[in-house]
């Protein structure tokens, strides 16, 4: 399990996360829902330790996270999906997927066939240049990429952002078959609230910084949870 446990974090002296305490179980789908600017990307900086947090703590299996770099935390098994994919658009899709290997120990470096069950449109582009796939197919790249790491934890920011309806799909599909099939944790961070109700086993709603409401995905029709989510 992920603990956050009452963390701050600052831009200089922009406050950008109040308190936040939040717990994505093994098993599980937890989803963020926030609007633009909550704080999401933060939150996620700070699990995968991209930006330090100034107070409270992160622990993965009971393991404190504070203070870890980012590529220790992966070898931990907490796998991230940025936003805005970060692929390697010069890399060959399979180059960019091999550099998932990074964390692994030697005898684990190949790329898990289930990946290409999951999204065929990776099996079929593996010579092509990353730069040269659609943001979806770069989307299901990030994915995929994580994925090579085994992670225990995949961490989301974002997946549907900028897709395609069929491929957003695609990716829902994927994310459910990972929970089932190998019980990992999954955190997502995400603006489109229909696909956190249909995915989520716990939601989180974030506003300027804070957690304002936690429940279960039919909690996201109240009329309290919509009231933090419009604009
Ligand atoms: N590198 C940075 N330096 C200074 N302020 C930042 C930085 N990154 C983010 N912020 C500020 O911190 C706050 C939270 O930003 P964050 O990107 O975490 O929000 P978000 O909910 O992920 O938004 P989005 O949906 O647009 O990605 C915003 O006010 C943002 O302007």
């Amino acid at each position: 399990m992920l603990t956050v446990d009452n963390i701050n974090l600052h831009y200089g002296a922009a406050q950008a996360l109040r308190g936040i305490s939040l717990t994505a179980e093994m098993g599980k789908i937890t989803c963020v829902l926030g609007r633009n600017g909550v704080g999401k990307s933060s939150l996620l900086r700070a699990i995968t330790g991209q930006h330090p947090v100034s107070a409270g703590t992160i622990s993965f299996e009971n393991v404190r996270l504070n203070g870890s770099a980012p590529y220790a935390r992966a070898k931990q098994g907490i796998g991230y999906v940025p936003q805005g994919r970060e692929i390697f658009p010069l890399l060959t899709v399979q180059e960019n997927l091999e550099s998932g290997f990074a964390p692994l120990p030697r005898k684990e470096r190949f790329i898990p066939e289930e990946i290409f069950s999951l999204f065929p449109v990776l099996g079929s582009m593996l010579s092509r240049r990353g730069g040269d796939l659609s943001g979806g197919q770069q989307q299901q790249l990030a994915i995929g990429r994580a994925m090579v790491m085994r992670p225990k934890i995949l961490v989301l920011d974002e997946p549907t952002e900028g897709i395609q309806p069929s491929i957003i799909k695609d990716i829902g599909r994927a994310i459910r078959y990972l929970r089932d099939s190998t019980g990992m944790a999954i955190l997502l961070v995400e603006q489109y609230l229909d696909f956190c109700r249909e995915l989520a086993d716990q939601v989180y709603i974030m506003d300027r910084g804070e957690i304002v409401h936690e429940g279960g995905a039919e909690s996201l029709d109240t009329e309290e949870a919509r009231g933090h989510l419009t604009v």
